[in-house]
């Protein structure tokens, strides 16, 4: 038997009360429909971002940068190290950071690094926050006399010399830092002299001691920076 044929000649129907009514009541708003405080705050993050790479790539300009695995070798490898390097090579910012960086600051443990003078510590500790980031206080502090700009959270201490030879004497195995620099010592204050007496009657006992030295006359011979 013929089966009949199918014939599709029949119009669709739609009854209007059984469709979906889909609402776009939200709209993402494109860049002309900012609101003005939208439009600020994507200003400030654009200046925000601007200005850390602006940052990153000075870090990365400074003389030190392409020394930087080779120097935290060398301090892993030894107990007592002399830098020398020329001025503006980037020591005293960039080798606590470097120190940050490679975990020496991991458990609480601080990175201290002494000024022979007060404004130095301060104007320091301002410049390396803000390479990091942070504000004066939080993860990078300073300690001179009369002020203690630091905090529970912070792991990289400027101060001056002889605010640490205070500490020394109050706690003789400085067992909050994990490195210590003693920069500028070249200038031999007092300080920095008893300092280094200090350090290397503990040399051996502490489990990590630095010193951190700048001497331009010994630039040629001794730094790694003048390779
Ligand atoms: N307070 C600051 N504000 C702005 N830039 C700074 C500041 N301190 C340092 N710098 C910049 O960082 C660079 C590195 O300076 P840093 O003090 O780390 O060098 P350094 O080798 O320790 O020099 P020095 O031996 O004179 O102390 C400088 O060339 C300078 O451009």
């Amino acid at each position: 038997m013929d089966k009949p044929e199918l014939v599709d000649d029949y119009e669709y129907v739609f009854d209007e009360s059984q469709t979906i009514k889909f609402v776009m009541d939200r709209t993402m708003a494109g860049e002309g429909h900012l609101s003005a405080k939208d439009k600020l705050l994507q200003q400030q993050i654009e200046e925000a971002e601007a200005r850390a790479k602006s940052i990153e790539e000075t870090r990365k300009s400074l003389p030190i940068y392409q020394f930087r695995d080779e120097i935290l070798q060398a301090i892993n490898d030894h107990q007592v190290l002399i830098i020398v390097a020329e001025t503006g090579s980037g020591k005293t910012t960039q080798l606590p950071q470097y120190l940050h960086e490679a975990g020496y600051t991991a458990g609480g443990m601080k990175v201290g690094c002494t000024q022979p003078r007060r404004v130095a510590a301060m104007s320091v500790a301002a410049r390396v926050a803000e390479e990091m980031g942070t504000k004066v206080g939080y993860e990078v502090g300073y300690s001179i006399r009369f002020e203690d700009a630091t905090s529970d959270k912070t792991v990289l201490k400027y101060m001056t010399d002889g605010m640490l030879l205070r500490e020394f004497l109050t706690e003789p195995d400085l067992a909050g830092y994990s490195a210590l620099i003693i920069d500028e010592a070249h200038e031999r204050t007092l300080s920095t002299d008893i300092l280094f007496a200090l350090v290397k009657r503990n040399d051996g006992c502490r489990e990590i001691q630095r010193i951190f030295r700048r001497c331009a006359y010994l630039l040629r011979s001794w730094s790694p920076l003048s390779r």
